[in-house]
């Protein structure tokens, strides 16, 4: 039976469900393409774990507790040579100045000729151009489904599904923490911070929820679409942004009596001077589609030039749903024939 070896590089809220399902999904695996997936190795920010058989819970258990080590000294980029796996799933800290340890996990894979699935955005961010060349010049995949909104289908709804199709406008809510928060600054009349400390209990803020609120994650998922479903070359800092942050009790009660809702959209829309890109909160009314998107849910909606309009509203918020969303990238690749 062919085997496939992977390797996780951060171990937080996503990094764990990522194991998680991955052991959760041996049998489906074995019956579905008739393969092993096998989880051989583990980095977290200053340690990694290694065992050729695949891992045991148990095992998983115990480094997932154990405590930062910082005399023995640790290099991501030795540890995922060393580990001779097939896929790397990198879910690490985005760091969108400059791309951060993903950037040299998910470049290493790749030259070494293993496919890589990000879930992290830093290293898409600041090179998703070079990344994907190197990916096609080994002849190997660079998925990146948990980067661009995870269980809401963005990236496949523009590459598979519409494929052949020009695709003349995206417009999305891509961040389930600034929907969740401006949702229960709407419904619950709590204040920012409240709704910003809920949305971290729930592991689907960011480490640093300005990040979030912000606009950032907006403007990275749409960065990192526009660059690899249109062939742009933007990067985060040239879109046009608007923070949640200083969202006041006065205009949430303008907008609850003018029957409006706020959500932080995302759009790419091609013009005669070429493709613009934002991040922009907008106060939408009771017949826009986005109204009824409430909480942590997401959306996205697309215009074409030949097969329409087309609206996804869904998709979990949180760290198995993003989890799943790399596995979804991962039956991609081990289906390929
Ligand atoms: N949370 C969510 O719902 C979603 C998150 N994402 C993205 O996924 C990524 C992970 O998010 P999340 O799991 O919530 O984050 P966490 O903060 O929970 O976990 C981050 C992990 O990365 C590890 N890490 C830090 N530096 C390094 C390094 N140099 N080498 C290897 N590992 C490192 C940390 O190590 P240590 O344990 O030692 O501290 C930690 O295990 C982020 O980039 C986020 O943007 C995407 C979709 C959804
Ligand atoms: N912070 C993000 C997590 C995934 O990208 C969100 O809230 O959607």
């Amino acid at each position: 039976m062919k085997r496939w070896n992977v390797v996780i590089t951060g171990f937080g809220s996503v990094g764990k469900q990522v194991a998680k399902l991955l052991e959760q999904r041996q049998a489906h695996y074995r019956e579905q393409y008739g393969v092993e997936v096998k989880l051989v190795g583990v980095a977290r920010s200053s340690q990694g774990v290694y065992d050729a058989e695949g891992l045991t819970q148990s095992a998983l258990e115990a480094f997932g507790h154990e405590k930062r080590s910082t005399d023995t000294p640790f290099t991501g980029t030795d540890f995922i040579t060393s580990c001779k796996a097939d896929i790397l799933i990198e879910t690490g800290p985005s760091q969108l100045e400059t791309g951060g340890p993903g950037l040299s996990y998910i470049r290493q894979a790749l030259d070494q000729g293993m496919h890589a699935i990000a879930v992290s955005k830093g290293a898409l961010v600041v090179d998703y151009a070079g990344l994907s060349a190197l990916a096609k010049h080994r002849g190997v995949m660079l998925k990146i489904s948990g980067a661009t909104a995870a269980a809401l289908p963005t990236i496949d709804l523009l590459q598979y599904n519409l494929a052949g199709c020009q695709i003349l406008a995206v417009e999305g809510i891509f961040t389930g923490t600034t929907n969740f928060v401006l949702s229960s600054m709407m419904e619950e009349g709590i204040s920012c911070e409240e709704a910003i400390a809920r949305a971290q209990q729930m592991g689907i803020a960011e480490p640093d929820p300005s990040f979030d609120i912000d606009g950032w994650d907006t403007a990275c998922k749409v960065t990192i679409l526009a660059n690899a479903a249109f062939g742009a070359q933007l990067k985060h800092t040239d879109l046009s942004r608007t923070s949640v942050r200083d969202v006041t009790k006065e205009q949430i009660e303008e907008w609850k009596s003018a029957g409006k809702s706020p959500k932080l959209v995302g759009r790419i829309r091609r013009t005669t001077e070429g493709l613009h890109a934002s991040v922009e909160l907008q106060a939408v009314d009771q017949s826009h589609p986005f109204s009824t998107v409430k909480g942590t849910t997401k959306a996205i909606r697309v215009e074409t030039d030949v097969m329409g309009e087309l609206l996804v509203i869904g998709g979990k918020s949180d760290p198995v749903a993003a989890a799943a969303a790399a596995l979804k990238d991962l039956e991609h690749i081990i289906r390929q024939p």
